[in-house]
Parts: structure tokens; sequence; C-alpha cells
């Protein structure tokens, strides 16, 4: 009999505290079990974080695993722990059998990060239990209050536990009581009792470890002579408690059923301080009925030099005088066991937090090619204040606060009622079937016409862009301009077309009216009655949208979720049904997205979720001033940005702070660029440009920061989406505002509808006064500016311009081709001159996308209004304003906001359409070079 046989043989079992997968295929485990009498195996967060988070014994079943359908982190990790529990249950099967489930036991821990949630900790329990599906299983629990209930609730429905994290005499109570009150629910309801094991799990070193602070602190000798006596004292006083209830008349009825005494476990039993004999917590703690879990330098401690006694019940007094002592010097051992419990809560998550860590990272490196990558390249201080940001979001959990809903890691308001966009990336907004019959449905028609606004238009417009096949073709019309409406009405024949009628909130002005207009046309070409077959609407449910389609008898109504706002909105019906009729395989779509969703889930700590990687620099960033977001797409990803920015600007830019999108400037040298930009490369595989290749390498090499993101193949683009919805809530977060709220969209919509409903009454817009006028040109500004030709005016409103501003061009024109050329030139031309971030948006398409960052986000904004007397205008059914006339009071209600906002403005009026963009361009071009 080695020494530690005479523990067995003085009724105390010995358990190994450790696991690891080499370890066990070595024969480690077998060994112990044949050789010293093991009778168990414990394992913690810690205890895996050291087995898979280093080395690679774990990296085939990781591989095999991600190459199957990856899961999420956590899943990976259970998926990979299980298997390790699974073949410890299998060696201490023998011992199992042969002590007939009186032990034989292994441990398995359900999430620390649940330690103060009851419900979801017993049903993680539950679930494990199956999982395992070994009936010399044991789960642990904590011993929190939260975790009581669950004790007695899991022990109830016949799931072995063991009572993790005790430290107090009082919790280890409650404990005994809910397994006992556990046993006779069971009893109650007629159900064995005599194979449900549990043990509770008494932290000893740690006790010590805190109190012995503050006895050297104190230094007197009365403290000093209870040095590492107090956790030995306190240990010894709960099994008094145990031996206790053990004689109780209530436990022998249960007994005489054939109930398993909770047998106390001594855990923590490795020696921290080196001052003390390396079996100090084993040769003290010896008693019938008990266990020891060891890890494998005091098991082997002990085999060497250990001493068996009957040391649990020797000498209580002494125990009891010890407890006195430290109560008398102010020792406060409930503060410090009630402090263990916060601290072994938290060291617990902090582990798993490395271990996810560690899993997230090597599933990230084999997910390559199927995983959008990500890689910053950043100067020295940013990277040092994203490395704080990273830390600051771990530590604080928000991976899950977030999918908890939970709105502490923003304001604190009421963001938590805005996250149905979480479960949308999972494909749970949308029902794949309606969406396939919409495929076929929409296979008779040429062309699909969708109307709507911001989040409603631009999701739908980047999936047909990049991921569009071509027919049915989708055409995604956001905007009063008469020009463009022209453009598609001239487009399509209405009797092959179907319409796709786009609101969350169903009363946003424009698609209204465009479903007028082409409500109207269709019936001129079907005939009256017929015209609602051809049209779909999207919709929150009971929107006016919603009546209104039920009164036209549309096709089709697919209802949104309110949870979800509309630029968080793309991987919901609003962006999917546009998709699907347009024959996107909506199925395999998200099948690829699922894959992002899986990597930025609760379990992937911040540092290796790719998700809250990209928020903590975009938000980092611009809390250090670098809030012009640059994107750089390669050709094929050009269409993203318009998503993307309003996604970000629309939910950061507010209260004068936030990130402020440039999209389509084209890429410069690295004297075009101040301090106040991040550049963020969006990369196709194949996609050719190595000419801005050589210049992000300039960029790189001049100090600039450099997010670079790839893409595999161009479907991975639907990661994006949920890669920039994480990023822009987790950046919102850093920023310090609500990244889910618009409140200075609205005052535009407010001065436009006073303006229109003016128009309405009396047939003209109210009357406006041009500050100077020439054959061009009619300029408006808020207060005249000086200068005696356009590009003096251009001249004098750019001068302005300090460092860290932005030139915004605000163009109420049809979005062509040659407007964009002409506005992208004119871009360049204020970049170079100033030095300063430019941006561009047409409206009113941009109202419902950037609009809110420039008027609410950060006072640095100068602004070009371009407006323009429309060639052709048309009118709007039920209306007495065209379109040209709501265009215009859009643009004039947005300037007067803008103003009032702080923001300078300035607001050119082209008199002729088509000559007009040029002329201005000469003039800017003059403006800046002079
Ligand atoms: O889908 P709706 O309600 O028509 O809104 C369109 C867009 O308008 C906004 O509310 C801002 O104006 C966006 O957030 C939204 O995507
Ligand atoms: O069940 C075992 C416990 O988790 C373990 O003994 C804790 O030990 P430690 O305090 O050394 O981390």
């Amino acid at each position: 009999m080695n020494r530690l046989q005479t523990l067995e043989a003085a009724g105390q079992a010995v358990w190994l505290d450790f696991i690891d997968r080499k370890f066990m295929a070595e024969g480690g485990l077998k060994k112990l079990v044949e050789e010293d009498g093991l009778t168990g195996v414990t394992s913690n967060p810690s205890i895996f974080e050291k087995a898979m988070g280093h080395g690679d014994a774990y990296d085939a079943q990781l591989k095999a695993e991600v190459e199957g359908d990856p899961r999420t982190v956590e899943g990976t990790y259970e998926a990979l722990a299980i298997k390790d529990i699974q073949d410890a249950c299998d060696t201490l099967r023998p011992v199992y059998d042969r002590l007939d489930a009186k032990d034989g036991y292994v441990s398995m821990e359900v999430s620390p990060y649940l330690a103060m949630e009851t419900e979801t900790t017993l049903a993680a329990a539950k679930r494990l239990w199956g999982e395992v599906n070994r009936p010399n299983l044991m789960i642990k629990i904590p011993g929190t209050d939260p975790g009581v209930p669950a004790i007695h609730d899991a022990i109830e429905a016949g799931v072995n536990i063991n009572v993790t994290l005790l430290f107090s005499l009082d919790a280890y109570k409650k404990v005994l009581e809910a397994y006992i009150s556990g046993l006779e629910a069971r009893v109650a309801k007629g159900e064995a009792i005599d194979r449900i094991a549990s043990v509770a799990s008494f932290f000893v070193s740690r006790i010590d470890g805190m109190i012995d602070k503050k006895i050297d602190a104190l230094g007197t000798d009365e403290a000093k002579a209870i040095r590492g006596k107090v956790a030995i004292a306190n240990a010894k006083l709960a099994y008094q408690h145990y031996l206790e209830v053990s004689g109780s008349a209530r436990w022998r009825a249960l007994a005489e059923k054939g109930a398993q005494p909770q047998r106390l476990l001594w855990a923590s039993t490795g020696t921290k301080d080196k001052a003390y004999s390396d079996v100090l917590y084993v040769e003290t703690l010896i008693g019938r009925d008990t266990v020891n879990t060891m890890p494998p330098a005091t098991m082997d401690a002990f085999r060497d030099h250990g001493e068996t006694s009957n040391s649990l019940v020797a000498d209580i007094d002494d125990a009891e005088k010890v407890l006195a002592t430290a109560e008398k010097l102010g020792l406060d051992l409930d503060g410090v066991t009630a402090q263990l419990v916060k601290d072994g809560v938290k060291s617990f998550a902090d582990a798993a937090d490395a271990l996810y860590g560690a899993i997230a990272a090597k599933r990230g490196k084999l997910l390559e090619g199927k995983l959008d990558t990500i890689q910053a390249d950043l100067p020295a201080d940013l990277d040092a204040n994203v490395k704080d940001a990273i830390e600051k979001a771990r530590s604080e959990g928000w991976a899950r606060k977030l999918w908890a809903h939970d709105a502490s890691m923003w304001t604190g308001g009421d963001e938590g009622k805005w996250l149905g966009w979480l479960p949308a990336a999972e494909g749970k907004q949308v029902d794949i079937a309606a969406l396939q019959s919409l495929t076929q449905e929409a296979k008779k028609y040429k062309d699909v016409v969708l109307l709507g606004m911001g989040g409603s238009s631009l999701g739908p417009e980047v999936m047909g862009l990049i991921l569009g096949g071509g027919s049915p073709r989708l055409h995604a019309l956001d905007s009063t301009d008469p020009g463009q409406v022209a453009t598609v009405a001239d487009s399509i024949d209405p009797a092959n077309t179907l319409f796709i009628v786009s609101s969350k909130s169903g009363s946003t002005m424009e698609p209204e009216l465009l479903r007028a207009y082409f409500f109207a046309r269709c019936e001129q070409a079907v005939g009256e009655g017929k015209a609602g077959g051809r049209f779909v609407a999207v919709t929150d449910p009971g929107s006016k949208l919603e009546a209104a389609a039920k009164k036209d008898g549309f096709a089709h109504i697919f209802y949104g979720d309110p949870t979800i706002g509309g630029r968080y909105s793309v991987l919901s019906v609003f962006g999917m049904v546009p998709s699907a009729a347009i024959g996107i395989d909506v199925a395999g779509f998200f099948d690829v997205v699922k894959v992002m969703t899986h990597s930025v889930g609760p379990d992937a700590p911040p540092a290796a979720n790719p998700g809250f990687e990209l928020g903590a620099i975009i938000g980092a960033a611009a809390v250090a001033g670098r809030d012009k977001l640059t994107l750089v797409p390669s050709p094929s990803l050009k269409p993203f940005g318009s998503w993307l920015e309003q996604l970000i600007a629309e939910s950061t830019g507010k209260q004068g702070k936030g990130i402020v999108p440039v999209d389509l400037e084209p890429l410069g040298e690295p004297a075009d660029y101040g301090d106040d930009r991040l550049f963020v490369h969006l990369h196709l595989d194949g996609d050719e440009m190595s000419a801005d290749h050589a210049k992000l390498d300039a960029l790189q090499a001049s100090g600039q920061p450099i997010v670079t993101i790839k893409l595999a193949k161009k479907e991975d683009i639907g990661q994006e989406f949920v890669r920039w919805e994480v990023a822009t809530a987790v950046a919102g977060a850093i920023i310090g505002i609500d990244p889910f709220d618009q409140p200075d969209v609205e005052d535009a919509k407010i001065q436009t509808r006073e303006l229109i409903g003016e128009y309405e009454k009396s047939g003209s817009l109210k009357p406006e006064t041009a500050f100077f006028k020439d054959n061009d040109f009619a300029f408006y500004a808020p207060a005249k500016i000086e200068g005696g030709d356009a590009a003096a005016i251009l001249k004098a409103h750019l001068s302005t311009a300090n460092a860290g501003d932005y030139f915004g061009f605000l163009a109420y024109i049809e979005r062509n081709e040659a407007h964009e050329a002409a506005i992208e030139a004119m871009r360049v031309d204020v970049r170079d001159a100033k030095t300063i971030a430019t941006v561009a948006g047409f409206g009113p398409r941009f109202l419902h996308s950037t609009g809110q960052a420039y008027k609410g986000g950060p006072k640095e904004g100068i602004f070009l209004t371009i407006t323009r007397e429309p060639s052709q205008d048309i009118a709007i059914p039920g209306n007495r304003a065209s379109f040209g006339t709501v265009q215009l009071a859009q643009a004039r209600g947005d300037m007067d906001v803008l103003a009032s906002r702080g923001q300078r403005v300035l607001r050119v009026h082209l008199k002729d359409e088509k000559s007009g963009p040029e002329a201005l361009a000469r003039a800017l071009e003059a403006a800046t070079k002079a």
C-alpha cells in the first residue's frame, strides 16, 4: 500500500485535480487508477485553459470540428472538453462499477460566465449531462446564491453535482440543504435516489492566501500564530456540520432509501505558499466520507512523504479557537470568503476568456478561406489604445453583454431593445421556404424595382450589385430626383416588373410617394385593380404600409422585426426579400454568413472576435481623432461602402461625436492626408488593384493606420454585414453613444414636411433669396459669403477648413455615372488643396444614411449643397408637389438643420441641369487652385 492508498483506508477518496489529453493518451490517468487507487477527476476552466490553450494536443480534433459544420467558439471548446471528460469517465468506469456508483466520478464545470445566473446554469448543467452521457459524470455548479436553486433542481432532475467555489460555512449549509431537498423532491415523485452523487467542494488554500496577507499586515505574534491555520479550521468546522446533518433523522430517512451522502471535497489543496509543507492541505484534512482532489504535484508529494491520520476530527477546539482569534483580530473571514467567491468567479471567467481566446484564434486560422480575415497595421499609439479598449471590453464581458442585450455596455438606455439583428445574423428572422417560393415566383418578371430608403434600400442594393445574377434585374430606387425616377420608369415595363415597397416604419415619405407613382403607372399598364398582384411590401407589423398593401391587394407582405433598426436590417426580410426576388440563394448565403456569426458570439473574447477586433479599432481611432474611416474597396466590393456608411454614420454620429465614413474618395499620396484618417481596405481575392496597393504601402510607411479585410469569394460579403454590425455597436460603446438611435434625422424630416405642407397649401415653397447670382448659379447661405464670383465664394467657404475638418458634397441631382465622376473630381481637388477628408452623398438618399452624422456628429463639416432646376419634373398622384419640388424642399430642410447644428453650409443652385455640374467643377477647380 503506498501512502496515497492509506488515505482510502482512512475513508478519504483521492481524486486528481487535472485533465489533459496527452496525459490521458499516454496512459497517465489509467496508471493512477490502477497503481494509486485514484477514484475521481476534477476539471475547471483554468485546468482546461492549461491543457487546451497551449501546445498542439487538441489540434487534430479542432481541425475536424472546424472542417465540419463550424460551431461557435464555446461549442468548439465543449466538443474538445467533452471528449476528454468522456475518456476520463470511461477510464474511471471500472471504479464506478466496482463501487456501485459510490465513487469513480469525473467533474466538468458549466460555463463560469453563468455563475451568477440560475436558469442558464441549470440549462447548461442538463445539456452537458445529456451530451457527455456518462453515469459517472458530475456537473460542477458554483455554490453562489444563484447557483443554489440550480443545484436543487439539477439534483431533482437526477444530475450528479459537484458544487464548486465553496469557501464559507454559510454557503455550504445552503448547498447541503439544496442537495437534501433535491433528493426529497425526487422521493416525493417516486424517483430513485441511490445512484445520485454529489460533492461539496471547499476551496481551502485560497482562504489562507487572502487571510495570510491580512495576518502579515498586522504582523503581531497573536496574528502570526494562526498563519496557515484559518482555512483548515474553517474546513474542519464545515465537516462538523456535515457530521451533524448526517446524524439527523431527516438524513437517515433518505439514507434508508439509498441516498448517498454529499461528501465534502477538499479542493484548492495545492500549497501556494512555499513556507508551508507541500502536503499541508492533505495531511490536515483526512476523514471519513471525504474527497481530496489534488493537483499532480501535491499527489506526487503525498505519495512520497505524506502522513495519514484521522486529522479532520482532531483538535476541533483548536480550530474553533483559531477562528475566534481571527474574528478578534478583525480578519473578517465572512468578508474574505465573500470576496473569494467573487474573485473565484472572475478568475474562472478570465481563464475561460484566455481559453476561448486561444481556441477562437486557432479556429480562425483553420477557417481561412471560409472566414474573412482581418489584419491591422497601426501606429504604436493607436495600437496601445486599441489594446486598452479590447482589454476593457474583455474584463467587462462586452461580448456576452451584447448577446445578452445588456445595455450597460452603452449608455444604459434602451439599447438592449434594438438587438434583433443578432438572431437575424443566424438567419432566424427570415422564412427560407417563403423566400425560395418568392424566387420561383419572381422568375416570371424581367425587372424588380425596390422602393425604399436607407437601410431598406442600401443592403439589397449591395446584395444585388455584388451577388445578383442579372435576372430579374434589380433597380433600387431611393430618390425623389425626377431624373432618377424617370430613368427607372423608362427602363422597365410595369407589366413585367415586380415592385417591392420596403419601409420598416411604413411611413417614410419617399417610398410612399414612389409607391403612389409606380402603382398608378402599373395600373395604367395592366388595368385597374390588377396592379396589386405585382407588388410586395416589406414592413414592420402594424405599419401604414401594411394597411395600404392590404387595401391594394399586394401579392405578399413580409414582416420585419421591430427590434431591428433600419440600418441593421440587411440580414432580415429587408435585405433578403429583394435578394430572393432577384434569384440569390438565401439559404446558401446564410451558410456562409453563419461562419462569421458564430465567430463574433458571446463566447469569442474581444481579442479573438472579428467584430470586436474591428470595433475596438474604429472606436479607439475615432476617440483619438482618427474619425474619418476611409474605405478602400477592391473593384468588386465597391458597392459595399454605401451600405457601410449608413450603418456607421447613422449609428455613431451624434452628440458631436462619432465616425465620418469616407467612401469612394480616390486613394492619394501620403501628403494628401492629415492625421484624422483610418484606412480600411476590403479586398476580394482575385481583384486587381496593384496601383492602390502600392499607395496603401506608402501610406502605411508614412504612419497611417491601415486595416485590411480579405474575402476569399464574393459570397463572403455576407460575413462583412455581421462583422461591421458588431463592430459598429462596439465602436458606439467605446465612443460613448447609443448606436441604435438617430436623433438628428427626424429634424430634417420635420423641416421638409413643413416646407412641403406649405407648398401643398400655397402652391409654392417658402421664398428664399440668393446672396449671389450669375449665369450659371445662385448661391444661398445662412449668412452672405463674400466674393465677386462663384470661384471666390467657393474659395471663401473652403478657407474655413482646418486640419481634421471634412468637406461634404450634398448633391440633390440624379445619381448617374457622369455626376459621380464630376463629384469625384471635385473631391480630389478639395482634398489635395486642403488636406482634409471629403465625403459625398446624393440627396435625398444620403439623408437616410450619412445625414445623421453630418448633422449630429463631429462639428467638423463644411458642406456644399447642390440643387438644380430640373429639366423635366414628374407629378405625384394625389399630391400637389412634384418630385422635383419635394427634392428641393428636402435639400432646403436639410441645409437648415445642418446650419442649426453649427456646421458650415453653402448651397449652390445650378441653373442648367446639364451644363451645371461641369461649370461647378470648373469654379471649384479655380477656387482650389487660386
Ligand atoms: O425603413 P424606413 O422606416 O422607411 O426607414 C428608412 C430609413 O430611414 C431612417 O429611419 C433614417 O431616416 C433609417 O434609419 C432607415 O433605414
Ligand atoms: O475542483 C477543483 C478546484 O477547481 C480546484 O481545486 C481549484 O484549485 P486552485 O485554487 O488551486 O485553483
